[in-house]
């Protein structure tokens, strides 16, 4: 016999586990439907852990940078207490039992399985039939994508989900894909001791970012002693039972692991949306601003296309609750979406890179200044590379887009995030006053060059 409830939420990744909550809470019967773990990549495989390893990879180059400007230091890395935090803090063992817990705490009825939409309102779960009787708002986010190589399938290669999971440091690493999984895991292991080559097929690494950011990561890594191949083309893999070798064509890659971040998919077609109307061929659901996907379908989250971040899928589940809840606001907006990969030096960015403002034909100058000529740069010394990049548009006067690459470059970004997402002109930012010897003054610098520009 089918169940009837208001909403039934498929897939409860951060926005949809937040999303389900809500509408909970308001009073609406809603059941959450969640194929592994409530809480979705984020907590289990992605943000949450990886930021863990990101963070103990700092600590052991701080130590490294301790000869010459505060001693001695001898630094042994030890992968063990950074496996123990991630297994016993971040994720309890991959167990969910806690967020399931606070989720039906808060009304919402957990269906564990995977959901597949079978006709308008109506989710099949297994034996069971859920009917929404307001809408179904799709959470499904993505899964590791993997490109097709020949001899890739079948081996035991790593996606980010196994590189969480990792109990020791592999004495050598590839990493197929040199954007944000890639470039932040490589340094990790590196870090931790690993023999680390990336192999990326677009020509830089982050190519989603300026390219000063690309250049200051490669230069960095090359330092680290990472070694990174871009513009490279994978023909084959093969794993003998010890070790992975990449055919580049010409050149070949050995090593003990394979990390393959080449990107994410989302299985439309296993979610049946056909059955709503949308195709099941497409990469992304489409969202109008109020993320309404089809008559009664919201969707959020990676899926939509907006973004993969999990402040965007929080963002979007707010509207779509208060959409669903019938009640008013501002529709969905993307220009200011902040993005931090945390690398170090850590790239922020907001709004557009310079390419894609002149790909607009936007009236567009940019403004540079690089951390190490500032004076908190210089004081910070071993470790200090960055830069501030901003995007002005002329016309109008204001910022639409930033880049904060340095120690803290996130931090540092939030005062820009601002300023794109509230349009503050930049006359009105060249009167404030920044705190001096920060890296956030750089902005200060970055304005003046834009001036000069
Ligand atoms: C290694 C890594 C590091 C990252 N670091 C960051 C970071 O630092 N900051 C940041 O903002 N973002 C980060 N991201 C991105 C972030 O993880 C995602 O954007 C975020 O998880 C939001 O995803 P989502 O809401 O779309 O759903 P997801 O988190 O992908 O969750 C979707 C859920 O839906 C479930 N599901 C799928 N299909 C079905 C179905 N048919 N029925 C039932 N359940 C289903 C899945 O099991 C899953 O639990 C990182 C990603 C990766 C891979
Ligand atoms: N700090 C963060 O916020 C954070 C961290 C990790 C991931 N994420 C999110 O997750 C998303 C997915 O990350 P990702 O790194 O998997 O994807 P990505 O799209 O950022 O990077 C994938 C890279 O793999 C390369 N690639 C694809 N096929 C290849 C092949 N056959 N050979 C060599 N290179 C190949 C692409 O050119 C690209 O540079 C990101 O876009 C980001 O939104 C966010």
């Amino acid at each position: 016999m089918a169940e009837d409830v208001d909403v039934v939420v498929i897939g409860l990744g951060p926005g949809g586990e937040d999303a389900a909550g809500r509408l909970a809470e308001a009073g609406l019967s809603v059941a959450g439907v969640e194929a592994r773990l409530v809480g979705g990549e984020c907590p289990y495989y992605a943000c949450v852990p990886t930021k863990m390893m990101v963070r103990a990879a700092g600590l052991l180059a701080e130590g490294r940078r301790v000869p010459g400007m505060a001693g001695d230091a001898t630094v042994r890395p030890d992968w063990s207490p950074v496996a123990g935090r991630i297994r016993d803090e971040a994720t309890d063992g991959w167990n969910d039992q806690a967020a399931a817990d606070r989720l039906t705490a808060k009304g919402v009825r957990l269906v564990r399985g995977r959901g597949r939409i079978t006709a308008p309102g109506e989710v099949t779960v297994g034996d069971r039939t859920l009917r929404a009787r307001r809408g179904i708002l799709i959470d499904i986010g993505t899964e590791p994508a993997a490109p097709p190589i020949d001899g890739l399938d079948g081996t035991p290669y790593w996606t980010n989900r196994e590189a969480v999971r990792a109990e020791r440091v592999p004495g050598s690493l590839l990493v197929l894909g040199g954007g944000v999984v890639g470039a932040e895991t490589a340094q990790v292991f590196a870090r931790f001791g690993a023999d680390v080559t990336i192999v990326e097929v677009a020509d830089r690494l982050l190519a989603q970012d300026e390219p000063e950011s690309s250049e200051l990561i490669a230069e960095v890594f090359r330092k680290e002693g990472l070694l990174v191949r871009t513009g490279a083309t994978v023909t084959g893999v093969r794993h003998d039972g010890d070790s992975f070798t990449l055919d580049l064509g010409g050149e070949r890659l050995t090593a003990e692991r394979l990390l393959v971040a080449a990107g994410r998919r989302s299985d439309l077609r296993g979610l049946g949306v056909a059955a709503v109307g949308l195709d099941e061929d497409a990469r992304t659901i489409p969202v109008d601003g109020n993320m309404r996907a089809a008559d009664g379908v919201w969707a959020i989250g990676d899926v939509t296309g907006k973004g993969q971040f999990t402040h965007v899928s929080m963002y979007q589940g707010r509207i779509a609750v208060r959409d669903i809840l019938g009640e008013e606001g501002s529709p969905a907006a993307y220009r200011a979406v902040p993005r931090v990969t945390f690398t170090d030096p850590e790239i922020g960015a907001v709004g557009l890179t310079e390419a894609q403002a002149r790909d607009q034909n936007l009236p567009v100058r940019t403004g540079f200044a690089r951390l190490e000529e500032t004076a908190r740069g210089w004081i910070h010394k071993a470790g200090n590379e960055g830069f501030v990049k901003l995007v002005e548009d002329t016309e109008w006067g204001v910022l639409v887009g930033a880049t904060a690459a340095g120690p803290s470059g996130g931090e540092v970004l939030g005062a820009l995030s601002v300023a794109v997402h509230a349009e503050v002109p930049t006359g009105a930012l060249r009167e404030m006053i920044y705190a001096y010897p920060t890296f956030h003054r750089a902005i200060e610098a970055a304005l003046a060059d834009l001036d000069g520009a």
